[in-house]
Parts: structure tokens; C-alpha cells; sequence
């Protein structure tokens, strides 16, 4: 099948240098400086040669103790989840007040159900760019569509909800109502994005520069933004929303080498002595790219067209056209992203095949304040939940089922990215009470001596031994755990 967009041959040997996997001394280095820079000193990454890279524990830890918190490289909200949760959109803690939360939701409940295109939410906070459209303009879903549309945006489901009265959810919105309670589940005010796209809204003016600073201010559409690249932008994310949201995650982590070649190259420029800029060269300078891309290539699998699981619903004699089909879908998607933000001297890293490598991107996950608030008022004695209630049980009829839906996204997390699955693991991701944004946090499961491996599980390690083959078989490996190789028959 041809390609839409083919490699371009001046860049092939960038491109190949891009993908050539970190040497394991580079690898070492490059988990050593990120271990110190974080001054995390309870484990160390290493390879052991047995499962490639893994984490190791630098001291003991007891059952139930933290071992380390990993803070994202790049990370994205789910567009269809951006209806229901309003969250910073660098750190992902959400963001405003109870009623915002609550409102905002409800708002766009009563405007999915009135409008039979689903989800198209209008000007509110401009999310409608990043939202699926159920009805597709030619009535067809992509394959893309059918293996990863988590979808339909759950607030917009059809299941019938009871109403509000008129004026309530516009009183939550605006902050004229206040609800019993609420005061107990303060949250950051909400920072608009400085350079004004009405899509990024943060917690913090520190996580707006962050998030500015790392990859925001390539992909930002606000009115500072130069009129044709917004445009590109804009059809870049329509289709991203239309076919796999996956590709803004990606867009992200190109933004993400982008802005840090630019920042590399005037430091080294610096260093040698050469303030005087505007003589520099604009070619690109490979091994500036490459320590640019370094970060995100310690997540580097396989390409992702190659690695991405075959979904249910298709044949596996239809197999290659369906990998063929994602890939010009993810080259579509990087000809609209390469107008918006093309950049001469990155040029190899905005080409197809050195974007679409698969970062070890995991689920990232923020429980919601919604759901804690409504247990507190659930929790409440006689007389104060009976007063509470008058007020709050009409707005939980409304939300419905989901009123506690938290906020989901894929994220690529350096350290997590580098445990090896074990069916017997010493350590799980979880999130405690004060585990309020998206960094993931690892605890002990049970005592773990200093030089022990620490592992996790990627699956529910429960399941009887064929069942998580079949699990894991979706990650693309066997497993070969000291369970799994007891068990094996
Ligand atoms: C998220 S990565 C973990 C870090 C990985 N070892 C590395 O070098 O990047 C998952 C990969 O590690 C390997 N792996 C992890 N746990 C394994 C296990 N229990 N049995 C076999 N391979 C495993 C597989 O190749 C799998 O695709």
C-alpha cells in the first residue's frame, strides 16, 4: 500500500539514529541523572539482562511503605473524559470547586442530550475541539474508532437523568451556589492558559509555565498563536479526536524534543562562548536531536502500528490490513501536526516513523472530589444528612451513575515504565489519600529487602495461569515470572 506520507530520504539517517535504542550505558547514565535530579534515592534502575531494564530497591521497605512517587514525562487527558472532569491540565488535580465540577458536568450533560451529535459542547471551555464525535460525518467508524473510542462521552449517554430545576446548574457553574459541605473538599482556582487557547487550564501559574515551557507553547491555539499554524492545529486535533486520541499524546512528546532542542542548543551555544545567536546555523544539529529525543526514546518500544493490539473485533487473516490502515491514519495525523508545528532543524522527528514509536504509556488515573464529597454528605448522621440531603440528592439524581467518574488519560512515566510484571508482585500503583494529581505512587505489598527487584503487576494476577498469558499476550510478552514458570504445564 503507499504511503501519504513517505519518509523523506535527506532525513533517513537521522531518522535511523532517532530509532536506534540507547546504547545500556547511555541508558544507565540517563536513569542515574533522573534518579539524582529527583533526589530519589530508594531504588535504582538497572539491567539485569534477564527482562532488560528494571527497578531495583536501594533500601528495605515494609509492607504497606511508599517506595517512590514517578512524575510523567508527558501525559493526556482522555478527550471523551474532558466532559466530566476538570483537571489541570499539566499535573491533572482537578481544578475550581465541588459546584464547578459538578455544574460544568451537568451543563454539558443537558447539551449532549439536546443535541443529537452527542458531545459537541460548544463554547464553554472550548473542549468541543478535543471531543468525539459520535456521528461521524460519513456514518463509518474507523478501525481506530471500534479498538479504542472509549466513546461515547459518558455524560452524554442516553440513559434518561432526572433534570434540575432551571437556573441551578448555572448558579453551581458561576459559583452563586454554594453546597452544604463543600468547603471540606477545597480545590486550586483555575489558571487559564496564558496564551489564551481556552482549552489548557491549570492549577497553578507554576504548572502553566511548566506545561508552557515543556509543550504548550507549540500547540497552543489561542489568539497569540499564528493564525495558519491555529488552523493546522485545529484540523490536527479534530482528527485526532475523530479517529484516536493517542496521536495528541504523541503530538506532546514531539512538542516536548522540540522545545528541548531549541533549549539544549543555546545552552551549548552559551557554553562555547557564542551568544551572538543570529549567525547560528539552522541546520539540524543530530546529536543535540538526539539528546533531546533521549527522554522519550527510554520508552521506546516498537512502532505502534506494528505493536498495538489486534482488536476483538477483527479477523487475524485481516491483520496486516489493519495495521497498514492505523499507519496511514498516524501518517494522516502527522501531516496535519508537521503543518501546524514544523520546525526545519527538527524535521526528523516530526517524520512518521520516528514519531510513532510506542512510549510505554500507562493509564494515568486522579479519583474525583465529586465522588469523596458525596460519600461525606452519604456519611453524615441525623439531623445534618437529613438537611444535606434536601439539597444534594436532586444534584446526585441528575449526575446519575457516573457521578463519580475520575479523570483518565495515558501518560508516559519514566521509572513505573521501567518495573517488570511479576504474578507474584512485591509492589503496586496506588494512590493514597493525598495522591491528588497524576503522579504515580508505588507501595511495598509486602517487606522488600534492599537489592530486591521491585515488580509489579500489569494484570490481575488472580486469573488462573492461561488467562494471564492471554493478558499479558496484549502487552507482547510471555510471561516468565517465578509463578508463571512454576505453573507452567
Ligand atoms: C514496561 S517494560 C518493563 C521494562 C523493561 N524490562 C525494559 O527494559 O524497558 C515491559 C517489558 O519488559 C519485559 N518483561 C517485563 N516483565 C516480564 C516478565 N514477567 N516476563 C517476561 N518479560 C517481561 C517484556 O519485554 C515487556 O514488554
Amino acid at each position: 500500500m503507499e504511503s501519504i506520507c513517505p519518509i523523506d530520504s535527506l532525513c533517513a539517517n537521522e531518522i535511523s539514529a532517532l530509532l536506534t535504542p540507547p546504547s545500556p550505558l547511555q541508558v544507565q547514565e540517563y536513569y542515574d541523572k533522573l534518579l539524582s535530579a529527583r533526589k530519589c534515592s530508594s531504588v535504582i534502575v538497572k539491567q539485569d539482562g534477564k527482562f532488560g531494564k528494571g527497578v531495583y530497591a536501594a533500601m528495605d521497605f515494609k509492607e504497606g511503605e511508599f517506595i517512590l512517587k514517578d512524575q510523567m514525562l508527558v501525559g493526556a487527558q482522555h478527550s471523551s473524559n474532558k466532559i466530566d472532569c476538570f483537571v489541570c491540565s499539566s499535573c491533572f488535580r482537578f481544578i475550581g470547586t465541588v459546584e464547578l465540577q459538578i455544574g460544568r458536568k451537568l451543563y454539558l450533560q443537558e447539551l449532549g442530550a439536546s443535541r443529537s451529535h452527542g458531545c459537541d459542547i460548544g463554547d464553554l471551555s472550548n473542549t468541543s475541539e478535543y471531543c468525539h464525535e459520535i456521528d461521524s460525518s460519513d456514518g463509518e467508524d474507523s478501525f481506530m474508532e471500534r479498538e479504542e473510542n472509549t466513546g461515547e462521552c459518558a455524560s452524554g449517554s442516553s440513559e434518561a437523568k432526572v433534570r434540575l430545576p432551571e437556573g441551578v446548574v448555572e448558579s453551581l457553574m458561576n459559583g452563586h451556589m454554594m453546597l452544604p459541605y463543600s468547603k471540606e473538599f477545597s480545590l486550586p482556582s483555575v489558571v487559564p492558559c496564558p496564551g489564551g487557547c481556552g482549552e489548557a487550564y491549570y492549577c497553578s501559574t507554576s504548572c502553566a509555565e511548566v506545561d508552557w515551557n515543556s509543550s504548550h507553547s507549540l500547540l497552543c491555539t489561542g489568539e497569540k498563536s499564528d493564525t495558519a499554524c491555529r488552523e493546522a492545529l485545529l484540523k490536527f486535533v479534530k482528527h485526532a479526536n475523530e479517529t484516536n486520541d493517542i496521536f495528541l499524546l504523541a503530538a506532546k512528546a514531539i512538542s516536548f524534543t522540540i522545545v528541548r532542542y531549541h533549549n539544549l542548543k543555546a545552552s551549548h551555544l552559551v557554553e562555547q562562548g557564542k551568544y551572538d545567536t543570529s549567525c547560528v546555523s539552522n541546520h539540524c544539529d543530530l546529536s543535540v536531536l538526539l539528546e533531546a529525543w533521549r527522554p522519550i526514546s527510554m520508552g521506546h518500544k516498537r512502532r505502534w502500528w506494528d505493536c498495538i493490539a489486534l482488536p476483538v473485533d477483527i479477523n487475524s487473516s485481516d491483520e496486516s490490513a489493519f495495521r497498514m490502515q492505523i499507519r496511514d491514519l498516524a501518517f494522516e495525523s502527522l501531516q496535519l501536526l508537521k503543518r501546524a508545528i514544523f520546525d526545519k532543524e527538527c524535521e526528523p522527528c516530526i517524520l512518521p516513523d520516528a514519531k510513532l514509536v510506542i512510549y510505554a504509556f500507562i493509564d494515568l488515573v486522579v479519583a474525583s472530589p465529586v465522588e469523596d464529597y458525596f460519600l461525606y454528605i452519604d456519611d453524615l448522621t441525623y439531623p445534618e444528612k437529613e438537611e444535606a440531603d434536601k439539597i444534594t440528592k436532586p444534584i446526585l439524581d441528575a449526575l446519575g451513575e457516573d457521578y463519580s467518574i475520575c479523570c483518565q488519560g495515558t501518560a508516559f512515566f519514566p521509572l513505573q515504565s521501567c518495573m517488570n510484571h511479576s504474578c507474584c508482585p512485591n509492589a503496586k500503583a496506588f494512590k493514597r489519600e493525598e495522591d491528588r494529581d497524576g503522579q504515580a505512587t508505588i507501595i511495598a505489598l509486602r517487606s522488600i529487602c534492599k537489592g530486591e527487584e521491585i515488580t509489579i503487576s500489569y494484570v490481575d494476577e488472580d486469573l488462573p495461569f492461561e488467562e494471564r498469558q492471554a493478558s499479558l499476550a496484549d502487552y507482547g510478552f510471555r510471561c516468565r515470572c517465578p509463578k508463571c514458570v512454576e505453573e507452567e504445564p
